[in-house]
């Protein structure tokens, strides 16, 4: 079965012609648990392990055989032997049937085609040329109305959808504005179907709103006939408050220019900008025009006549339904906070420090937020280390209001409260915690709450001062409520958090909107529509993140290897193409490169037996979930700061979380079959590097893969996020003079056959899994083994609770005493480091030392 496409191929795909129809292959739907790293122990609960395990086996054999289809496919074109000759593509050009399909030879075109920068396809898939002197206006029009699905260099990639529209008219763009504009900036007419999609979904958009008074829900439209149709649907009926009355009118309060902290525009002096500058650019042949689609915006922010509105109450439970049931019948419900009105919840004492400026791109995401003065509810997509952390602070100095901050894990919450005080003049009494560890209220009437999904969805029996603390948080009305890492928590647990925890607006904030089970989008109505996504490449090129340089390197198999790679269950597959030789040689070579450069490295292994065999050969310290938390300290600052130690091999317990901005390069041996999530989150580690404003300073990302391997396949499913994106992966085949490195290891067929009996042997019991952790600076906690330790898995293969004495190959003594060499050997190095404070720890992790202190005194 040929690779399936959703989307057609733009430029940055077409590239990779040969390897493209793989990279946009939607997988099969991804078990919650193999996405869970980044879940806490309470999150556990969440799922049944044994469900688990089925699923996760399924959906591993699923992928394995896909793989093999793919890889049989590449046979047929590529030789597989060792330091064989790559012939690989003469008559397979994947990208062939993608361009049939953008064959636009059909279309009619206007006469001035060539000054217009859109193209656009009958499913709502539009094409922009960023060649175009007119890109610039195209791109902020087409961010307000589409998606963004793949960005590289020259032709960016959207897609018109429900949701899009629905988060367009959400920021006050009317549909003829939106049509008019589409049509001026497009090569032909306007394709009938669009026109239509456009006219259908946005007529009814912004219609009806959700609203918080007083505690409760309100279904509200300025339109009574409009919430009787409402109310005539048997779902919506259901859900309204018996015993209130049908509908009651008030009137809507009035707008006036907001600021928003830390930018020099009011949100709507932003959206006049817009206007200014569209006048200014014109458009094709006319004056200006598109500018039109930004008057509405405006036009409403001096709208100071006071409207009739009616509405009527619902159910705290039912909030989901009935926002599912009026997307159904056409009328999708908006959430939007009237904060400068609110005179029911008290005003918080909270603005941005008068040095901080946040960025533009930072402004831009916000105003999407706040573009018509109040608060919308949505989802804001930035890169990592792009400063998520800081536009949700904004959006708390701009409503003044109550805020709830929920994050993934424990460090986090720490991270947050620290950061809230950094940027803002927040009283330090006014932002209390919520974990295991720490219980404590803000002292005013109103403040800040800083705690985990698992703490407030959790369901086990509650201690006094949890449940107590539950009250107090259930019991108020909160002016925002802010979603860190939005992706990887599950709807269930939404689902608990937003039916407990009543706020006004709801602000989600990740780097990845992405899940491989495509369950994003429940996200719309769990937290509103995806607001901003900024562009990856454009960040790196104002030097916000580094700019980085992808390479896949392909590593052959020597023949033994590969043979018994073909006989292997899929876990021995995975152990023998992390261990094929010639990557360990690859993973050497650029290690030596790199060090020599000055680079700081972090080495990626999800496959935990590879991990400690390479760490262990090449004497370089690693992490991984069984590593006791002074260790990984002690192994984090040494990277820091020790210029002898300069690779550190990690697990996937550092995919996320881990701010290290000293590393500026990445290498990957083995990693999550396809997971598009994971590949740009390792990506993220090197995006915040301290050089990256150094003159010429490049981050390097190596994905090694064995050649003609299922690894070929999950390698290229993986690149397809970060290929929209716009990084292009180069693929090397053969390292610059590789074959005259001296010292290699397995330089010699003795040795790498020795090496293979060796995997064999200690992998023939089963393999381990990591532990998993809810971050990298927590305690190692995980998912509870079962008694005895083991779990078996699948059919007869075992996985181990990840102790050291439990390694495979851990009956070997000799091994185990080796096994923490080169960690052991930073003992008393704690303060080797230059720039390491005296207490032998670096002032990050001080930092939060102090902070989790303080917390635990104030308790
Ligand atoms: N406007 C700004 N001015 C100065 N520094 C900023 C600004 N915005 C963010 N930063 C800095 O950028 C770094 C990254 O920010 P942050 O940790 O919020 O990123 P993030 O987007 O949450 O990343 P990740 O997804 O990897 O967690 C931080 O050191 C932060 O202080």
């Amino acid at each position: 079965m040929p690779p399936k496409r959703k989307a057609p191929a733009t430029q940055g795909q077409a590239a990779k012609a040969g390897r493209t129809s793989a990279l946009s292959t939607p997988g099969p739907a991804t078990p919650r648990s193999l996405d869970s790293s980044m879940m806490s122990e309470d999150d556990e609960e969440l799922l049944n392990d044994d469900d688990v395990d089925e699923a996760q086996k399924q959906r591993e054999d699923m992928l394995a055989k896909e793989a093999d289809q793919f890889v049989n496919k590449w046979a047929l074109t590529s030789k597989n032997v060792d330091g064989g000759e790559d012939t690989s593509q003469k008559n397979y050009d994947a990208a062939t049937p993608y361009f049939k399909k953008r064959d636009y030879s059909h279309y009619q075109l206007k006469p001035d085609h060539q000054n217009r920068p859109l193209w656009i396809e009958p499913d709502g898939t539009i094409v922009l040329e960023r060649f175009s002197p007119l890109s610039e206006q195209a791109t902020d029009f087409l961010i307000t109305i589409a998606e963004p699905k793949s960005r590289p260099s020259l032709l960016h990639e959207y897609r018109i959808t429900t949701h899009s529209l629905y988060a367009a008219v959400s920021i006050g763009l009317r549909p003829q504005d939106i049509i008019n504009t589409l049509d001026r900036f497009l090569k032909t007419p306007l394709p009938p179907r669009i026109l239509t999609f456009i006219s259908s979904c946005t007529q009814s958009y912004g219609k009806v709103k959700l609203v918080l008074k007083n505690n409760k829900y309100f279904v509200e439209s300025v339109d009574t006939k409009l919430l009787q149709q409402l109310l005539a649907d048997p779902q919506i009926r259901a859900a309204r408050i018996s015993g209130t009355a049908d509908i009651t009118t008030s009137y809507a309060p009035t707008m006036a220019g907001l600021v928003i902290p830390g930018t020099k525009n009011a949100a709507g002096v932003h959206q006049a900008d817009l206007k200014q500058a569209n006048n200014q650019n014109g458009e094709p042949g006319q004056s200006g025009a598109e500018a039109d689609v930004f008057a509405a915006l405006n036009e409403e922010d001096d709208d100071d006549e006071k409207e009739a509105v009616h509405s009527f109450e619902i159910s705290d439970a039912s909030v989901e339904t009935v926002q599912k049931q009026c997307l159904e019948i056409g009328f999708p419900i908006l959430e939007e906070y009237d904060f400068r009105n609110d005179n029911v919840n008290p005003n918080l004492e909270i603005d941005l420090r008068p040095n901080t400026q946040i960025r533009p791109y930072q402004e831009k995401s916000l105003s999407k937020m706040f573009g018509n003065g109040r608060a919308k509810s949505g989802i804001i997509v930035l890169p990592c280390g792009a400063g998520k952390t800081l536009v949700g602070i904004t959006a708390a100095c701009t409503i003044k209001k109550g805020v709830i901050v929920l994050c993934t894990s424990s460090m986090s919450v720490v991270q947050w409260r620290q950061e809230f005080l950094k940027w803002s003049n927040i009283n330090p009494d006014d932002i209390a915690v919520f974990t295991a560890d720490s219980k404590t209220k803000f002292s005013g009437s109103t403040g800040i709450i800083v705690t985990t999904y698992s703490m407030v969805t959790n369901s086990r029996e509650r201690s006094h001062d949890s449940k107590k603390m539950m009250d107090f948080l259930k019991g108020r009305e909160w002016g925002l409520m802010l979603l860190d890492e939005v992706h990887v928590v599950p709807a269930e647990v939404f689902r608990r958090v937003i039916s407990s925890i009543k706020s006004h607006s709801k602000l989600g904030l990740t780097a990845t909107l992405l899940r491989e089970d495509d369950k994003i989008s429940h996200l719309n109505f769990l937290i509103g529509p995806k607001l901003y996504e900024a562009n990856w490449m454009e960040l790196s090129q104002q030097g916000h993140i580094a700019k980085v340089q992808c390479a896949e390197v392909w590593c052959s198999m020597p023949p033994e290897f590969y043979d018994e790679y073909l006989r292997a269950n899929s876990h021995m597959k995975r152990t023998l193409y992390a261990m094929n030789p010639r990557k360990f040689q690859a993973c050497q070579y650029l290690i030596n490169y790199h060090e020599a450069r000055g680079d700081k490295i972090i080495v990626f292994s999800d496959e935990l037996y590879s991990l400690r065999q390479y760490a262990l050969k090449l004497k370089k310290v690693f992490i991984y979930g069984g590593t006791g938390q002074a260790e990984r300290m002690q192994v984090l600052e040494n990277f820091q700061h020790n210029p002898d130690v300069n690779t550190l091999f990690l697990s996937k317990i550092g995919d996320t979380s881990l701010d290290l901005p000293e590393a500026t390069c990445l290498i990957q041996i083995s990693s999550h079959f396809g997971s598009r999530r994971q590949e740009a989150q390792r990506l993220g580690r090197i995006l915040r590097a301290k050089r990256r404003n150094d003159e010429g300073f490049n981050a390097f990302f190596y994905s090694l893969v064995s050649k003609d391997t299922q690894e070929m396949y999950y390698s290229s499913k993986r690149q397809a996020f970060l290929v929209d994106q716009g990084y292009a992966f180069k693929v090397i085949t053969q390292l610059a003079n590789i074959n005259d490195t001296p010292d290699l290891a397995f330089a010699t067929p003795q040795e790498r056959r020795e090496l293979l009996q060796r995997t064999l042997v200690d992998n023939e019991k089963g393999y381990e899994q990591d532990a998993e952790t809810d971050d990298l600076f927590g305690k190692p906690s995980g998912r509870r083994a079962p008694a005895g330790g083991r779990k078996k898995i699948g059919n007869g293969v075992r996985r181990t609770a990840g102790t050291l004495g439990e390694l495979s190959g851990g009956q070997d003594m000799a091994y185990i005493e080796q096994n923490k060499a080169a960690n052991k050997g930073l003992k008393g190095k704690g303060t080797a480091g230059k720039k390491a404070d005296a207490g032998g720890q670096n002032s990050f992790f001080k930092k939060i030392q102090r902070e989790k202190e303080k917390i635990k005194g104030a308790r």
